[in-house]
């Protein structure tokens, strides 16, 4: 998906447990995953394929709505998930899962028409729920609920079981299982408060919202960033999760063939918007962030 980490060889599934969180000193040994991933940075630097310049006409939020193509964002991150950045949140989300533990509600927040998250959570949380803002997304997300949507999910399902220890003889119960638990599709927008449009009496009711590469490609400035993770914020529960993934100083991505802008945000722009918006990483045995090559995923907990 992103410029920084354009390679187009498939990153091998270590599947190897890759600690690197806050709570164990940060620690600084590479991890055979980071090995991983150094390898083959240094594969394509010797190969000689150096990183995309930013493309010119990038195209930004105002044109979601007519240019982004849900079959081919599925066909382009989700057939082989060839991508590292994809294949780090499959890595990575059911080791988040396994630290947060059982919970009640949990919203994956800017879905798109994916569904992996809620497969995460299949087995922990006792409601899911899927937000999307586009339309399009919203009506594959549905489709899937109705067992409608013509698109196989074996590849991430595959990696999911294998993080969670399986053997793939129960790939297919993942979907079901999630689904049984899906009690509702919403739409979202990160600028809006509320957030989502759900009732009244499940608004800010969310024990853990989880997003993933959804804030930086909304917001073109800084305080647009602050002000969502603030109304995302608003929608989970005091004690609650946010569970966020995304890209570290990145200006730009690409999906379905089509240049999108992506706000420039370090991990202290990431921290402050978080220490406004009532969200802490300290004190609890679930917050952690994992970072490799600019791209991570990070828990951070609701304290006001
Ligand atoms: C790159 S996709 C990520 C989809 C999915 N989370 C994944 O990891 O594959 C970004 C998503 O953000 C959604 N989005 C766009 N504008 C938004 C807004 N204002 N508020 C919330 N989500 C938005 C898009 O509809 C899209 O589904």
């Amino acid at each position: 998906m992103y410029s920084k980490i354009h390679l187009t060889f498939a990153l091998r599934q270590t599947l190897l447990v890759f600690e690197n969180s806050r709570d164990n000193n940060h620690k600084k040994m590479p991890s055979v995953f980071e090995l991983e991933f150094t390898y083959y940075k240094d594969a394509k630097e010797k190969l000689n394929i150096t990183a995309v310049d930013t493309p010119q006409n990038l195209l930004d939020r105002s044109t979601f709505h007519e240019e982004w193509k849900t079959d081919l964002y599925l066909k382009d991150f989700y057939t082989k998930v060839e991508d590292s950045a994809m294949q780090m949140v499959l890595t990575f989300l059911p080791v988040v899962v396994q630290r947060i533990g059982p919970v009640k509600r949990v919203i994956d927040f800017g879905a798109g028409p994916t569904i992996h998250v809620s497969v995460c959570f299949r087995n922990t949380a006792d409601e899911l729920y899927l937000a999307d803002y586009l339309p399009q997304n919203r009506k594959a997300l549905q489709e899937w609920f109705d067992e409608k949507m013509d698109f196989d999910w074996s590849v991430p399902l595959k990696i999911i079981d294998t993080r969670e220890g399986g053997n793939w003889s129960n790939i297919k119960n993942m979907e079901p299982a999630a689904r049984k638990k899906v009690k509702g599709i919403y739409h979202c927008d990160c600028f809006e408060d509320p957030a989502i449009k759900c009732s009244e009496d499940l608004q800010g009711t969310f024990n853990v919202l989880v997003t993933i590469f959804c804030v930086e490609y909304c917001c073109n400035t800084f305080d647009e960033y602050k002000a969502s993770i603030k109304n995302m914020s608003r929608q989970i529960a005091l004690g609650g999760y946010l569970v966020m993934g995304g890209v570290f100083e990145e200006t730009w991505c690409s999906f379905g063939g089509r240049n999108f802008t992506c706000l420039y945000i370090t991990q202290e722009m990431m921290m402050e918007a978080f220490k406004e918006a009532g969200l802490s990483m300290e004190n609890d045995k679930a917050c952690v962030l994992y970072e490799v090559n600019g791209m991570y995923m990070v828990v951070a907990k609701k304290i006001e």
